[in-house]
Parts: structure tokens; sequence; C-alpha cells
């Protein structure tokens, strides 16, 4: 069927005043990344094993079994294939469904590299690698997920025997949540309270063998299950997440990874000379991984919108011609643009923050733990803030695709179902911006102490200034102006944290004022993380960037993210006074004249993250732009087209019929 709609991509592409090429290399991050991520994606894409397109119809048993295949099939081509780490980790993305691969390689083999001994990684490690055994992280419980330091489970050390006994003292000390622990995993990292010498000593993780290496049965002293169907069709539900109750099961001593605290043969507890929080470090390696993961989320469901945008169309014309783009709408336009912008700028904060981890890890190496609580509170703040974002841009996107983007062969409401519990994984968005505020507000109190901020808080240094300063925009063109758009956010941020700490102050306790004050504190979170983004984009967009016009497109792009976070905070921006109304009506405008710049250029743009038709999953983001004839193709194959009259007719539906007929003739 030939389909107008396919020329608008065409054309579309053809406006395009910048390399499409040369953006995807910046997208990737360099042209080796690129390479690997192609080839990828590709090999994924023309693989029949990892069709995707049946999932939200399938039942969970069918669909959890279906995963079991894929994942198989990812360790399989993985070997045939000989791929690199690197290469392998790309294959499993691009399979793009969640299973317990995510939790081996993501989360166990992390926490023993992280928090195990030498010993106990050569141990481990190597088992873990060739598959011999699959793990997964048991933390949250049925009573207690955030507050770790709450958690039920023991770890009692009996000297007699050299092991230590787990168990779960009550229902709600059940791990319950973990991913792969359900149905699969044979061993776990179990977080539990140790316990020695009749006295506690805080919070560790012990490698626990859940189920038989012979017929995969739970081991004595264990009870185990998944915790039941999630939110959403298809979706997280090809995940096992599971519960587990110990009955007092035993595990040898050497069981405990034992890299920041030690229990000897006797019972001793020896702590080493390392911060306690160093046993959080795999949330922190994780947090780091999901900022890196919401452009990709984000930028995927933008895709989606902004393609169909262009081959969507509706009014515009009075002698029934040709009607307008939705995407030429300004409303559109105006939902749509801070999306892909966002999408941009949490990529370059995401290559920024692995960055940050990898020279923290090195300080920690190096017995160095000044810059932990910034590796904390940057990992922390912009998991939350990024993954709250990329969870409502994946709804709006739904919306800007009109009714369409209800239907599931959209790719949006499993993309969103599969999405949304980032925002509360690896640490509830809340209780994180709480962490970044209470670093903030140190930060504040240090200031008044003569101590110098550094890192990300640097510009509290600059605290007078900041406190005073007025911006001096005084025409749209101003705001294009890094200066004067970093001293806007700056200024916002550290007004809020210091009007928070010094509101603190006027409590009984600290506790109590930080208890009172935390929506205000959340508020002064997200201004100092948007501070980290903004700052990060202007220093991507002020480096040299190869290819005609890349330089240009993302230039636009990072002014429209900052002057939309202006747009979208005013009343912070205008009650600390860093601004004017006038100020926030000259942005505006500048606003809407750059989303008139970025129109031409938004489908390239998109085209730039190299997504395959495999991958989008989506009848509306087509490379294409063969959109209807998609949709109709998919609605044709839907379960309930199978047949003509429908299962159930005789039994419902004609006799519905046959008694309103008798109804009517009476
Ligand atoms: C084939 C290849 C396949 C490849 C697959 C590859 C990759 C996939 C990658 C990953 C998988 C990703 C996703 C999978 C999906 C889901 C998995 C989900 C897993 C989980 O959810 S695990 C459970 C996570 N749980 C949490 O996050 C709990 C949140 N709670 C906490 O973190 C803490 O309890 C708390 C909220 C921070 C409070 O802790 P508490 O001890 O009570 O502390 P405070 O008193 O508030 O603070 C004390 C002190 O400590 C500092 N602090 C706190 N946390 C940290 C930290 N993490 N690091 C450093 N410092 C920390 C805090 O700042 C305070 O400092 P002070 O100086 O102020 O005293
Ligand atoms: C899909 C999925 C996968 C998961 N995978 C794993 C896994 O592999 N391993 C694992 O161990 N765990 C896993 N989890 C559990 C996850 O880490 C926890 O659910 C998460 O840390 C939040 O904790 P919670 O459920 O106790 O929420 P709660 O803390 O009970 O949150 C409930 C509400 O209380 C608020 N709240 C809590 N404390 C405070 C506070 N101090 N101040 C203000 N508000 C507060 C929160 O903001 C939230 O609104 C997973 C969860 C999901 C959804």
């Amino acid at each position: 069927m030939v389909v107008a709609s396919v020329d608008n991509l065409a054309d579309e592409r053809s406006k395009a005043q910048f390399d499409v090429g040369a953006m995807k290399i910046v997208w990737a991050g360099s042209k080796h990344v690129f390479d690997v991520t192609d080839r990828m994606a590709r090999i994924v894409a023309s693989d029949p094993e990892f069709r995707k397109d049946n999932r939200t119809t399938l039942g969970r048993k069918e669909l959890f079994k279906n995963t079991l295949r894929k994942m198989a099939h990812v360790v399989k081509r993985a070997n045939e294939l000989r791929l690199t780490e690197e290469e392998a980790s790309k294959l499993r993305f691009f399979v793009d469904e969640p299973g317990y691969l995510d939790l081996h390689w993501g989360m166990f083999v992390p926490a023993i590299k992280g928090q195990g001994t030498e010993e106990q990684q050569e141990k481990w490690l190597p088992l873990a690698s060739r598959m011999e055994i699959i793990g997964c992280y048991a933390q949250t419980e049925l009573g207690h997920g955030s507050n770790v330091q709450g958690l039920e489970t023991t770890a009692t050390f009996d000297p007699k025997t050299d092991e230590f006994i787990i168990h779960s003292p009550s229902l709600t000390s059940y791990k319950w949540w973990p991913g792969g622990l359900g149905k699969v995993s044979t061993h776990v990292v179990v977080y539990a309270r140790l316990v020695s010498g009749g006295q506690e000593h805080g919070i560790y993780g012990f490698i626990v063998q859940l189920r038989s290496l012979d017929d995969h049965t739970p081991l004595p002293g264990i009870i185990i299950g998944d915790i039941g169907t999630k939110f959403g069709s298809g979706a997280y539900n090809t995940m096992d997440n599971g519960f587990v109750c110990f009955n007092r099961v035993r595990i040898p001593r050497n069981h405990m990874l034992m890299r920041f605290c030690q229990v000897t043969r006797e019972g001793n507890v020896c702590l080493s000379d390392v911060p306690k929080q160093m046993v959080y470090g795999t949330m922190v390696y994780v947090r780091q991984t999901i900022v890196s993961d919401a452009s990709w989320a984000l930028s995927r469901a933008v895709c989606i919108a902004v393609r169909y945008s262009a081959i969507r169309r509706q009014f515009g014309s009075q002698d029934r011609g040709i009607e307008t783009q939705v995407l030429d709408y300004k409303t559109q336009q105006s939902r749509l643009f801070p999306l892909l912008a966002s999408a941009y700028a949490f990529r370059f904060v995401g290559e920024w923050l692995k960055w940050l981890y990898a020279d923290v890890t090195e300080r920690l190496q190096a017995n160095d733990f000044s810059t932990l609580p910034e590796a904390h509170a940057c990992t922390a703040g912009l998991k939350s803030l990024t993954t709250s974002v990329t969870a409502d841009a994946i709804e709006e996107c739904r919306k800007l695709c009109g009714g369409h983007g209800y239907l599931c062969s959209s790719g949006l409401p499993e993309l969103f179902a599969v999405y949304v519990p980032a925002c509360t994984y690896e640490g509830d968005n809340v209780v994180l911006l709480l962490q970044v505020a209470r670093f903030l507000v140190k930060t504040v109190s240090r200031l008044a102490a003569g101590k110098k901020p550094v890192g990300t808080t640097t510009y509290m240094g600059n605290a007078e200034h900041l406190m005073q300063c007025k911006s001096s925009a005084s025409s749209p063109e101003d705001w294009l102006k890094p200066s004067v758009v970093l001293e806007a956010f700056e200024a916002r941020a550290f007004r809020l944290a210091v009007a928070c700490a010094r509101d603190i102050s006027k409590f009984s306790t600290p506790e109590a004022g930080f208890a009172e004050l935390s929506i205000d504190l959340v508020e002064a979170a997200i201004a100092h993380c948007e501070v980290i983004v903004v700052s990060r984009f202007i220093e991507k967009v002020q480096q040299d960037i190869p290819g005609d016009g890349v330089k240009e497109q993302l230039q636009i792009l990072c002014f429209i993210y900052a002057l939309h976070l202006i747009h979208k905070h005013s009343g912070e921006f205008l009650s600390t006074g860093c601004i004017t109304p006038e100020q926030a009506t000259l942005a505006n405008e500048q606003l809407r004249t750059l989303y008139g710049q970025v129109r031409p250029n938004a489908v390239s743009l998109v085209d730039a993250f190299n997504y395959t038709d495999h991958y989008l999953g989506s009848a509306l983001g087509r490379y294409d732009g063969n959109v209807y004839a998609t949709l109709y193709a998919q609605a044709l194959r839907d379960p309930l087209n199978d047949t003509v009259v429908p299962d159930g007719y005789e039994e419902f539906i004609r006799p519905v019929l046959k008694q309103t007929m008798r109804l009517s003739r009476l």
C-alpha cells in the first residue's frame, strides 16, 4: 500500500541543517561505541528469537517462559559470537526485556566485586562469569525498603560450627522484590544484620545458595517464590521479582562479604578503616547506570512522538487540501521539544556521571574517601531527577500521539509500565532527594565555618554574589548567554538551600527542622540537580564538536533545556528574586524562537539516536513513517481478530440479543 505519510519523513529528513551521521557519534559517545551499539542492535533486530511484538498478549506463565528462552539465547549468542563484556551487555540491552541477567550482571556481580575480599572475588566471580551460578541482590524486605538500617533479617555467627545462621524472624522480614529471585537464581547476596557474641554490628551482605544446582529445588530452610503480577501488560512481568524466607539457614563464615568488615574464627568483628556507607556501594554503582538508562528510555519515547507528529495531520485546510502536521503546532512543540532537549541533556550528564563514578572508585582504592559524599549525592539526586522526568515524559509522549498512543502497538504503554518503577527501585525518588538535601544543608553550614565547597557545589563558594545578584537579561537574545543562564540557575539553587538551612536552625533540633521543612528541601535538591545538568550541557556545547551544524543544534537544545526549566519553575526563580517577571517573559520569547529553529531538524535529531524499528517496537515511530498500514496490520494480528465471530457469542451475546427481542415485543 502506498501511503502519503512515508514521504513526510523523507521531506523532513531533507530539511536537516546538520550532519546526522556526526550527531550519531556524539550521541553514542565515540565512533567505537557507535560501531558496537549499531552492530549489536542489528544482530538483535534480525534474529527472530528476539521477536517482541506479541509480548503484551501473552499470559504471565507464557511470557515468563518466553523471557527464559530469550535470556538463554542471549547467553548462547554471546558465546557463539565470542562477544566482549561490552558487546554482550549491549546485545542484552537491545533485547529490551527485563530478565534475571540484569540482576546477575548488574547487581550480584558488582556486589561481589565491590564488597568481597580478593579471595572471595577469586572464588565467586569465575563461577558467576561462566554462569555456573545465577545470582541476585536481596536487600528489600516486606516491611522495609528505604530504611536499610531497619532491615530485620539476621546473620548470627555460630563459633561452634564456624557458620552464619541466616534467619527471617517475622513475616515483615521476608525478602520481597529482588529481581531474578522468584524462580531463577541459584545464589543471592542477602543483606542482613550481623550478630556476633550476642551483639549487633550493622548491615552486611552474605552469599547464600538458594536452589540445588542439580534439580533447582529450594535448599532446606528456604521458602521461595514470585511476588505476583505487576503493573501493565508485558512490561516488568517478564521478571520474577521474588520473596524468600530463611529458616535458620547455615552458611560458611567466609560467605559473608568481608571487604569492609571481617568476622574472625572466634567471632570477633573487625571493622576496616573505611566509612560504613561503603556497604551501600552497589546502590551507588547502579544509580549511576540508571541515569544513563534514563536517556535511552526518554529518547525512545521522544523518537516515537516526533516521527508520529511529523506524519500526523489535523486541521489547517479549509478546502480539503493538505492538512497541518501536528508537529507544526506551537503547543505540540512546547510539550515535545523540551523532552527532546532533556534526552540529550540526560545523555551528557549520564556520561559525566560515569566519569565521576570512575574517579571516586579510583580514589576509594587509594583510601581517599573525601569525594564519597558528593558521589552519593550526585548519583542519588540525578537518579531521582532523570527517572522522574523520564517517566512523566513517556506518558506525555503517549498523549502527544493522541488516541493511537494508547494502543499497545504504539510501544508507549509498555515502555511506561516497564520504566515507571525506576522512580522507586534503587531508592524511592523522594527519599533520595532528601539525601541530596542533607548534603546541601551540610555544605551551606560549612560555608559559614569558612570551608570552601568543591565539586558540584563549587558554585556555592560564590555565596555573596549569588545571594545578591540580579539577572542582567534585557532582551530575548541575552538568554542565549551561558553566563546569564548559569547565574540564574545557581542563584536559585543557592538561595533555596540557604533558606532551608536558615529555617532549619529555627527549630529545637536539626532533625525536627529537617522533617518539617522536607517539602522545601526536596525543591532545593531538585534545583541543585538542575544546576548540575544545565552546567554539564553548557560545558558540552562549549567543546569542539565535529560535524556540520552539530554544535549549533546542540546549542539550541541546550538553551531549550535551560529555558523550559526557567518557565516550569518560574515561581521559584521569581520568588527568590533571581529574575524579574519581565525577564521571565523574555526567556519565554526566546524559547518560542528556539522551537522554530529546532522544528526543521526535529526528525533528524531523533534519527541520530540510531534506533532500529525492533528496538523502538512502535507502529507510530517506524523509520519509514508507514504508520497507518502498520497500525492496521497489527490490529488484524490481535488475538481477538483470530475469528470473525468472537468466542462467547453463543453463551453471552446471542442470549442477550434474544432477550432484547423478547422485551421489544412486549
Ligand atoms: C548480559 C549483560 C547484562 C547486563 C545488565 C547490566 C546492567 C543492568 C544494570 C543494573 C540493573 C538495573 C536495574 C534493574 C532494576 C531494578 C533493580 C533494583 C534493585 C533495588 O532496588 S536494590 C534495593 C535498593 N534500595 C535502596 O536504594 C534503598 C534506599 N535507601 C538507602 O539508600 C539508605 O537507607 C538511605 C535512604 C540513604 C538512608 O540510609 P541511612 O543509613 O539510614 O542513612 P542516613 O542516616 O540518612 O545517612 C547516614 C550517612 O550516610 C550517607 N549515605 C547514605 N547512603 C549513602 C551511600 N549510598 N553512599 C555514601 N554515603 C551514603 C548519608 O549521606 C549520611 O551522611 P552524613 O555525612 O550526612 O552522615
Ligand atoms: C520493579 C522493582 C524491582 C526491584 N528490585 C529489587 C531488587 O532487585 N532487590 C531489592 O533488594 N529490592 C528491589 N526492589 C525494591 C526497591 O528497592 C524498594 O521498593 C525501594 O527501595 C523503595 O522502598 P519501599 O518499597 O520500602 O518504599 P517506602 O519507603 O515504603 O515508600 C513509600 C512512600 O513513603 C515515602 N517515604 C519513605 N521514607 C520517607 C522519608 N524518610 N521521608 C519522606 N517520605 C518517605 C516514599 O517517598 C514513598 O512515597 C525493587 C522494586 C521494584 C518496584
